[in-house]
């Protein structure tokens, strides 16, 4: 997964999976510009194994967040380069909910239940899952809407390795945090995540294992 080489920047002049904009508008009688991203709402799932007492995460490289840690270097093409021996892609390693992004026309249910089979490899009944919220993530660039649910699984379920979409080039291995250090664990300012992680893993300490008080 830390095997990356060849990093490369240009300005994105087309994608399937962003847009960036610039939006003008009147506020308060005051005109106004705001440049923006729109890109897919997605899903997200916490998964707690009751198997083996166990919070399932996974780990991947990404891009976004290695660029944005590292000293970039100007090419004559214009483009930019990263010098990977003083900046390692370990730096890109995200831990994460198992999540994916709302790109098909189907239940946004059915979507979260897609992503825990490619991604973790268990197959979960949509009855299993319980919706916990939905909320704006990164309202200055984007105002795309994030859905969060919940289940619970056990090791019977479990009927691939996971590891993500192979067509997609997907390359994802799965972290299981023991419920007795998963507070550290999402606390620990090393462990490099989303926030919705965060909120994620404390509402599961206090919905589903309210008896672990927090020390
Ligand atoms: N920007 C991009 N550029 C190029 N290819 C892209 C891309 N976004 C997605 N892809 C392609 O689509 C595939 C599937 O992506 P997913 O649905 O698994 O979303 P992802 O887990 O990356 O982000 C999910 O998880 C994180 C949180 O953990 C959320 O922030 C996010 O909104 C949610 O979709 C990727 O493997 C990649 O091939």
């Amino acid at each position: 997964m830390e095997d990356v080489k060849n990093f490369r920047v240009v300005d994105c002049e087309k994608s399937n999976f962003i847009k960036p904009l610039k939006i003008f508008y009147t506020q308060n009688g005051k005109d106004k510009a705001w440049d923006a991203l729109k890109v897919h709402d997605s899903v997200v799932i916490i998964i707690y194994n009751s198997s083996r007492d166990v919070l399932v995460f996974v780990k991947q490289f990404r891009p976004a967040v290695y660029i944005s840690r590292v000293d970039t270097i100007k090419q004559d093409d214009g483009s930019v380069t990263i010098d990977h021996t003083k900046f390692p892609p370990s730096l890109g390693i995200t831990y994460e909910l198992c999540a994916g992004i709302v790109d098909k026309s189907k239940p946004i249910v059915e979507i979260a239940q897609d992503e825990v089979f490619e991604e973790c490899g268990y197959k979960v009944p949509l009855d299993r899952f319980r919706r916990v919220t939905g909320y704006r993530s990164g309202v200055g660039t984007n105002g795309s809407y994030q859905n969060m649910f919940y289940i619970e699984v056990t090791d019977d379920m479990k009927v691939s390795s996971g590891g993500g979409n192979p067509l997609e080039g997907e390359l994802i291995d799965i972290v299981e945090i023991p419920v007795s250090e998963g507070r550290k664990f999402v606390m620990d300012e090393a462990v490099v995540k989303p926030l919705g992680v965060m909120f994620g893993i404390q509402w599961f300490y206090d919905n589903i294992k309210p008896e672990l008080k927090s020390t």
